[in-house]
């Protein structure tokens, strides 16, 4: 961490700055508190608290009572708060490039990663599933952390020696200017569906702050990758375009990388790629047109990052899968799978189960829930998705969190009236198991890599894939 005085923030005293935290609880002695006007609370309201566990300096609005401690007054405390973040911890690997979009983001950076890996370039990637490495993976609290936990996050992995790092951008991270501070060299946009509208409010709120990663952060005449399969890729492609970034079009619409055909094989595809006007053809050794979308859009980031072409389409062929998508947990005695995925989206359940759909002889069945305290009007739509491209489904628990299950359940049911309703997660995915046919195959969607299940503010030890297992042994 950079050595920093009061003085050197403008403030008087000499007095030497320890560190930085927006959480009162999380306050050490010579540390600045930013008293963040929050979502659900108000920073502010606990200044006092903070100067108790040793706060030295207010970062807030010009308005917020000290209790007579120097304030570092803002009109923007959250960008302020990224800068001063910055300041404290300023190493960034030289790429850094930021993919958005509603599904695919921890697809994507972990496919940019290995692929830069490949191309021999020390590298890393960070998101939902935490910071990989080569040397492993770290667990991170959120997909796109806060400014703090970000810019230290960045700046040991400068000092490790990463020159490539791929993050998620969140539209929560987006809006609340986690990143505002990271120097972008490229930026990514998968695909835009429903999601977070709890949060948001409307359709259009939520394209808004994604599209800031390109409109407000990324620097002028960058490159950007945008799939422009959907409406919002294309709008977003064109206000690139006439921002004068280097914008690349991607997709099976896609002018600089097309997708011309994709043959799925049982667990690879072979891909036709029109990149530059020149025909390419590899095997992914990954199943899922959704997954092949991911790596082109890993694909078109390698290229604008300087990769060249035929070293990017190498590692293509040799890409691992992301833990808990569309990942094989393991199969039933009489040959079924047993798969588990993330889907958490109308649109991801979809693309799911469409997916796996052609290596099915007899029954694709699904176990699946909704988050609580999230998006409530995913749920139907949801629970209609499952019913509609499932033969069977279950409706179980995923992460209730501050609300009744069985509510959460009900709103599912709504959507998708003939699924069994089986609330323990665990038994869910037993009962799925036990209806299992040689033929069929049963898909556990939602938590993929997730490790907890969380009911109230607690988080009860949970893995689908363990569980899968264990019951299949
Ligand atoms: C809705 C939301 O995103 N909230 C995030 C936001 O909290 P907030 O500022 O609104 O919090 P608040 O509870 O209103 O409190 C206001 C302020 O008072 C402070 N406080 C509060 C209590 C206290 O005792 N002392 C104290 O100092 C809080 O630290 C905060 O600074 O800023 C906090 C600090 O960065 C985040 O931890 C918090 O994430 C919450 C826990 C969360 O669940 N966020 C999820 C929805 C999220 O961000 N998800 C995205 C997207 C996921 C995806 O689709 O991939 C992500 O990037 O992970
Ligand atoms: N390109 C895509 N189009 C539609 N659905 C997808 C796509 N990629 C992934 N999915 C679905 O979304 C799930 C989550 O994928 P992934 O974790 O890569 O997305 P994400 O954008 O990082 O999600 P989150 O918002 O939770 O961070 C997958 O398991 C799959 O069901
Ligand atoms: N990043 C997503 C993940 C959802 C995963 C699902 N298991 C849930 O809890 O809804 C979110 O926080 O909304
Ligand atoms: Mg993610």
């Amino acid at each position: 961490m950079n050595c920093l005085a009061l003085k050197d923030l403008g403030l008087s005293g000499d007095a030497e700055v320890t560190g930085l935290s927006c959480d009162s609880r999380l306050v050490k002695p010579g540390h600045v508190f930013a008293a963040l006007p929050g979502t659900a609370l108000d920073g502010r309201d606990y200044i006092p608290q903070a100067i108790k566990s040793g706060a030295i300096a207010i970062l807030s609005t010009p308005d917020a009572d000290t209790l007579g401690l120097p304030l570092l007054a803002s009109d923007e405390p959250r960008l302020d708060y990224a800068r001063l973040a910055k300041r404290l911890y300023p190493g960034q690997p030289a790429t850094v490039v930021a993919v958005t979009g509603t599904n695919g983001k921890s697809s994507t950076v972990e496919f940019l990663r290995q692929i830069w890996q490949f191309a021999g370039h020390t590298s890393a990637c960070f998101g939902t599933l935490g910071v990989r490495t080569e040397n492993g993976l770290a667990p991170m609290s959120h997909t796109t952390p806060d400014a703090l936990v970000l810019h230290s996050v960045m700046d040991s992995l400068h000092t490790d020696g990463v020159t490539h790092v791929a993050m998620e951008a969140s539209s929560h991270g987006l809006d609340q200017r986690r990143m505002d501070e990271v120097a972008l060299s490229a930026a990514g946009f998968t695909n835009l569906t429903q999601d977070h509208y709890d949060y948001h409010e409307t359709p259009e709120a939520y394209f808004e702050a994604k599209a800031r990663l390109f409109t407000e952060l990324l620097p002028d005449r960058s490159p950007v990758v945008v799939m422009v399969d959907d409406e919002a890729g294309r709008s977003l492609y064109d206000r690139c375009e006439a921002e004068d970034f280097y914008a690349r079009s991607i997709g099976w619409s896609g002018r600089d990388i097309r997708i011309a055909e994709i043959m799925p094989h049982a667990a690879s595809q072979k891909l036709t790629l029109i990149i530059d006007g020149e025909r390419s053809q590899i095997e992914i050794p990954l199943a899922g047109e959704f997954q092949a979308l991911n790596a082109v859009t890993a694909l078109g980031l390698a290229l604008v990052t300087g990769v060249p072409k035929d070293t990017a389409l190498a590692a293509m062929e040799g890409l691992s899968g992301v833990s808990g998508r569309l990942e094989i947990a393991g199969r039933k005695n009489n040959g079924a799978p047993v798969f588990v995925d993330f889907a958490h989206t109308e649109d991801g359940l979809l693309k799911l189960l469409q997916s796996i759909r052609p290596h099915v002889e007899g029954k694709l069945r699904i176990v699946f829930g909704c988050g609580g305290d999230r998006d409530p009007d995913k749920r139907a739509k949801m629970g209609a998705a499952a019913c509609r491209h499932a033969d069977d489904v279950i409706v179980t628990d995923d992460n209730p969190r501050t609300e009744v299950p069985a509510d959460i359940r009900a709103a599912v049911l709504i959507g998708c009236p003939s699924a069994t309703e089986v609330g323990d997660r665990r038994a869910a995915i037993a009962e799925g198991i036990s209806r299992l046919e040689a033929g069929d195959c049963l898909v556990v969607a939602g938590k993929g890599h997730e490790q907890g299940q969380i009911v109230g503010k607690t988080v009860i030890p949970f893995s689908d894939v363990t569980v899968v297992q264990e019951l299949l042994a």
